[in-house]
């Protein structure tokens, strides 16, 4: 009897799975794609835990066109005006489930899952005089502290002498590495008003590159998976298992940020004129404040450190870029245009090297995750019907390289296109640019002058000051993206130059 009454379950199990398998394959039957990926989202998670997810959606829509299928419920679209259209403020389009795998805490939302788009826009406003400066002192200050810091460590262990004295030891260093300690240390200064120290101890002290290499793929594969997150996120399974932090090993993160929010909230707070004080004056809870500190060091220290390894390798790599750059810093060091370190507004002053920048984070776009929305409405996108309710992820490299837009050297490394272009064609392709930071939509990012600040200091201080060139040019770096990339083996050989010492 029991068997029976199991068989009949499974039996109902087993049709009912078939049955939407087939009515969801058929809901976007008529959208191309690779042949597996319209049966199962197996697919995308597989390709999510290669580390190589940015790369396979632009192959797929190389493949299969501006819009293809990537899962039973999902379609990756490559065209800039579309993804600029689908993530503008008054459009249909919300984020998609997908984001609530960005939870750090089960049981709390931040501002990068929150779905709810009247609580993001609120939780937003409560942020965005911390991050526009209006209630921060000494941002720049700061982030001056670690460019000195950064430049000490190169200078007392990682410098190689002139190679052709044979007494000189030969040193070589993963430049990708130490500057993940550089943005860490940035990023925690900011977020927690003191820096973690990996520069000080050429250490990654909080073991925090160490664990979120090792989680963040799986985490960010899971997100694929709607069930499972309502699954870890449940009523019922969630007390079984640790918070998050706990369970992944953020342990050690989350203790420095409940540390330094505790010194802000009861009976004698703490009052500070930085981000944490200005979120405490704007109304965030403490809770709020801890989770959002830990949510600024995901969001802010890998895709910083991606876009400063992408620009320096490809400058290092190009002569002809890497000498006219070098000789707009030397001019304005002689000229005495620039400051040591050099500030931000002295450093937007140089042409050329704003063009590098705006040209390394366009080939490659730091941010290369799936980044879902779901319109409430039927929608045409690329001239495609895509039923409501479906997740549009976007490619970040497909947009980036769009020759519509960058022209038919779109895939080459030359900051030369954004002095050259006429004012409307360079206004499509900073509005493409942007894209990189969500730059137009609701979402756009909060650290993005952050960012901007420490890869312009960062580069002028390394190139005024030493040559870079790569150990074996044959394999410049290994990288693996998960929503953000992590980069390591940019093995490098740094020498003091001659012109640092001219100056
Ligand atoms: C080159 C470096 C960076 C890039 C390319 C970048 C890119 C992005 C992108 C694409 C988003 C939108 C995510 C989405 O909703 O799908 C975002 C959001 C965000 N970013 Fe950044 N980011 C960078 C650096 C930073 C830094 C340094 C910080 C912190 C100081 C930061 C803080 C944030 C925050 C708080 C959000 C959430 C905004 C919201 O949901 O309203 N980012 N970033």
């Amino acid at each position: 009897m029991f068997l029976t009454a199991a068989a009949v379950v499974a039996a109902v199990a087993v049709t009912y799975s078939i049955v939407s398998s087939i009515v969801n394959y058929r809901k976007l039957a008529h959208i191309p794609g690779p042949k597996w990926a319209a049966w199962t989202d197996f697919w995308l998670v597989r390709h999510c835990l290669s580390g190589q997810l940015v790369h396979k959606m632009r192959d797929v829509n190389s493949q299969y066109g501006k819009l293809a299928r990537i899962g039973p419920n999902w379609v990756v679209c490559g065209d800039p005006g579309e993804i600029r259209r689908i993530w503008a403020a008054r459009s249909s389009y919300k984020r998609g489930y997908w984001y609530q795998g960005l939870r750090l805490d089960p049981y709390r939302d931040n501002l990068l899952s929150t779905l709810d788009e009247k609580l993001h826009s609120a939780l937003r406003t409560k942020m965005l005089p911390g991050y526009g400066g209006k209630d921060v002192d000494g941002l720049h200050e700061a982030i001056d502290a670690q460019v000195v810091a950064f430049v000490k460590l190169l200078e007392d262990k990682y410098l190689a002498g002139d190679p052709s004295k044979s007494h000189v030891p030969y040193r070589t260093v993963d430049f990708a590495h130490k500057v993940q300690f550089f943005t860490l240390d940035i990023i925690s200064t900011i977020a927690f008003g003191d820096a973690f120290g990996c520069l000080e101890a050429d250490a990654d002290v909080s073991r925090y590159i160490e664990i979120t290499e090792r989680v963040v793929p799986t985490v960010v594969a899971m997100a694929v998976l709607p069930w499972v997150i309502n699954l870890l996120q449940s009523p019922i399974v969630r007390p079984l298992i640790p918070r998050v932090h706990n369970l992944v090993g953020f342990g050690s993160v989350m203790t420095l940020a409940k540390k330094a929010v505790d010194t802000r909230y009861g009976e004698k707070p703490v009052v500070k004129r930085d981000m944490l004080g200005s979120f405490v004056k704007h109304g965030l809870s403490r809770d709020e404040a801890e989770g959002e500190a830990l949510m600024q060091i995901l969001a802010g220290s890998d895709t910083t450190a991606t876009a400063i390894c992408a620009t320096l390798l490809y400058t290092i790599t190009s002569p002809q870029v890497y000498s006219r750059l070098q000789r707009e810093i030397d001019k304005s060091v002689h000229a005495g245009r620039i400051s040591s370190p050099v500030s931000f507004a002295e450093a937007r002053r140089l042409p050329y090297l704003q063009a590098v920048i705006r040209e390394g984070l366009r080939m490659w776009p730091p941010a290369g995750g799936l980044q879902p929305k779901v319109s409430t409405t039927d929608d045409v996108i690329c001239g495609v019907r895509v039923p409501a309710g479906t997740a549009v992820a976007w490619s970040a490299w497909t947009v980036m390289h769009d020759k519509s837009v960058y022209g038919e050297d779109a895939h080459q490394f030359r900051p030369e296109r954004w002095l050259d272009a006429s004012p409307e064609k360079l206004r499509a392709m900073e509005q493409t640019a942007m894209l990189g930071f969500a730059g137009g939509s609701r979402y756009e990012c909060l650290g993005k002058n952050v960012a901007m600040t420490e890869l312009n200091k960062v580069l002028v201080e390394l190139l005024r000051r030493f040559d870079i060139v790569l150990v074996d040019p044959t394999q410049p770096w290994k990288f693996v993206n998960a929503i953000v990339f992590k980069q390591s083996d940019m093995n490098v050989r740094i020498t003091r130059r001659e012109e640092a010492f001219k100056s």
